[in-house]
C-alpha cells in the first residue's frame, strides 16, 4: 500500500480549445507520512489547482491520486469518504463558522458521520494553545489565534494528509513562524503527509522539502533544512 500522498503523472486542464490552460502539467509527488512539504511559485502557477486534486475535490484529466492506499479514481462516495476521514484541510481564511464557540468549531467535523478513533476536541485546543479562548466566537479571536482553531479542527479527525493553503497570508512573522512550526510538529507527531502552499518563502525552514510550482509543472527546489 503507498502511504501518505501520492501524485503520479497527474496532469489538469481548464477549458478548452483556444481559451484552454493547463493548471497541472505532469506532476508526479509523494509525501511520506510525518513529512511536511512547501510548494511555492508565482500567482496561476497551478498551486490551488494541485491542492484541489490532492484533496479530492477536482478528478484530474490523466494520473493518479492516491491518499493513505486509497486511489481518488473511483465512485464520488469514495471520494467523499476519504475528503471527510482522511483529508484535513486548513484554508487561508480559515472557514470559522461566525455563530459557533471555538471548540465547537473543532466538534464540527465530528458531526458529519462516523469518525474512527478520533482526537478529543478540548486536548486538541490545549495543544494549539487555545484552551483558554475555547468559548470564543471567531469575531473574539484574533488572526493567528483564528488560524489555531483551524489547524485544530484540521485535525480532530487524524487525517493522513493534510493540504494547507497560505495560512500565513494574514499573519505577522511572529505569528507566521508559530502557525508553522505548530503544523509541522503535528505533522511529526501523528505522521501526517502535509503539504502547505505559501507565498512567504521567511517560513520555508519549517518544511522538509520545498518544491517550486511555475506553469504547471513542479520541481523540488532543495532539502529546505539545508
Ligand atoms: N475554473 C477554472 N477555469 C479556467 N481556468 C482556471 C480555472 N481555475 C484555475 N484556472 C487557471 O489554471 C491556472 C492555475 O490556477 P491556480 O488557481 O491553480 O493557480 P495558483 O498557483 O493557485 O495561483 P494563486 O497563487 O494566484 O492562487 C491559472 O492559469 C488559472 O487561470
Amino acid at each position: 500500500m503507498t502511504t501518505g500522498l501520492l501524485l503520479e503523472r497527474v496532469t489538469l486542464r481548464h477549458g478548452d480549445g483556444e481559451d484552454e490552460t493547463v493548471a497541472l502539467d505532469d506532476v508526479s509527488l509523494h509525501v511520506e507520512p510525518g513529512e511536511i512539504v512547501a510548494v511555492v511559485g508565482p500567482s496561476g502557477a497551478g498551486k490551488s489547482s494541485l491542492l484541489a486534486v490532492a484533496g479530492g475535490l477536482t478528478v484530474p484529466d490523466a494520473g493518479r491520486v492516491v491518499v493513505d492506499g486509497v486511489d481518488l479514481a473511483g465512485p464520488e462516495r469514495v471520494r467523499a469518504r476519504i475528503r471527510r476521514t482522511r483529508i484535513g484541510y486548513v484554508f487561508q481564511s480559515n472557514n470559522l463558522l461566525p455563530a459557533l464557540t471555538a471548540v465547537d468549531q473543532v466538534r464540527l467535523p465530528l458531526t458529519f458521520g462516523r469518525i474512527e478513533n478520533p482526537r478529543d476536541p478540548v486536548e486538541l485546543l490545549a495543544e494549539v494553545g487555545m484552551d483558554h479562548k475555547s468559548g470564543r466566537r471567531p469575531h473574539q479571536l484574533s488572526g493567528g489565534e483564528r488560524q489555531r482553531v483551524g489547524v485544530a479542527r484540521a485535525l480532530v479527525t487524524r487525517p493522513g494528509v493534510l493540504l494547507v493553503d497560505e495560512p500565513t497570508s494574514a499573519l505577522d512573522r511572529r505569528r507566521s513562524h508559530e502557525v508553522l512550526a505548530l503544523l509541522a510538529q503535528e505533522t511529526h507527531e501523528h505522521h501526517m503527509a502535509t503539504v502547505v502552499v505559501t507565498h512567504d518563502h521567511d517560513v520555508l525552514r519549517h518544511c522538509d522539502r520545498v518544491f517550486e510550482m511555475i506553469d504547471g509543472r513542479l520541481t523540488e527546489e532543495r532539502p529546505a533544512m539545508a
